[in-house]
């Protein structure tokens, strides 16, 4: 196991602290993202605290200011191109603003892994944002959290039965909680 990484002893002591003292909406230690997906270029739409950060989307003012403190990202009023390959680089707009100008203003052609942890009913109108604006390519993968609590039926439906995907419910429970919750993984197969 040897010596955890900053990042993770981070991740670890909000683990710890979400469990004992204060529960958070964290996607959590148990659900995790680490045995489902080894992706490149991610988009995360919701940041929070920054458990599960790449390039992320935030609208909340107060939970972009705890990402610039807890991973010292610049704070990125108009984003450069992503050309570090490993770059936290947080927007502070709405996903369905900001989605159509992904490729002009993060140089992005397509995303690997689109992680959803955002507003529920913003899960269907941004995939198919992210379809229409050509932001997939065959083999991407969206990886939806919450689709059981507080749930995401509209969006479940569509990928389920959408011939478009190739999706898999990986059960779990909601973060630090007995209560059932998952992660639906999403293939996009073009
Ligand atoms: O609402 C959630 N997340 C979105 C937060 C706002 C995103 C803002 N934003 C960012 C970018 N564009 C928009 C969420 C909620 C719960 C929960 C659990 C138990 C309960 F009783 C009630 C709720 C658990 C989660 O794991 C969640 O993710
Ligand atoms: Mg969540």
């Amino acid at each position: 196991v040897g010596e955890r990484r900053p990042s993770q002893r981070v991740i670890q002591a909000i683990d710890q602290f979400c469990r004992q003292k204060e529960w958070a909406m964290n996607v959590g230690d148990e659900k995790g993202m680490h045995h489902v997906v080894n992706p490149a270029t991610v988009l995360e739409l919701g940041t929070y605290c920054g458990y599960s950060t790449l390039i992320t989307l935030e609208f909340n003012p107060h939970y972009a200011q705890l990402l610039y403190e807890s991973t010292e990202s610049e704070r990125v009023h108009k984003p450069k191109r992503c050309d570090v390959f490993f770059q936290v680089q947080l927007v502070e707009e709405a996903s369905g603003d900001w989605i159509p100008k992904m490729r002009t203003e993060f140089g992005v052609e397509t995303f690997d892994l689109v992680f959803l942890d955002h507003w529920k009913d913003r899960y269907l109108p941004d995939t198919k944002l992210l379809e229409d604006c050509g932001l997939l390519r065959k083999g991407s993968v969206l990886l939806a959290d919450n689709v059981i609590f507080p749930g995401t039926p509209e969006y479940l439906e569509y990928v389920r039965s959408s011939p478009q995907y190739e999706s898999q419910y990986f059960q779990s429970h909601l973060e630090y909680t007995k209560v059932e919750d998952g992660l639906e993984k999403s293939v996009y197969l073009d």
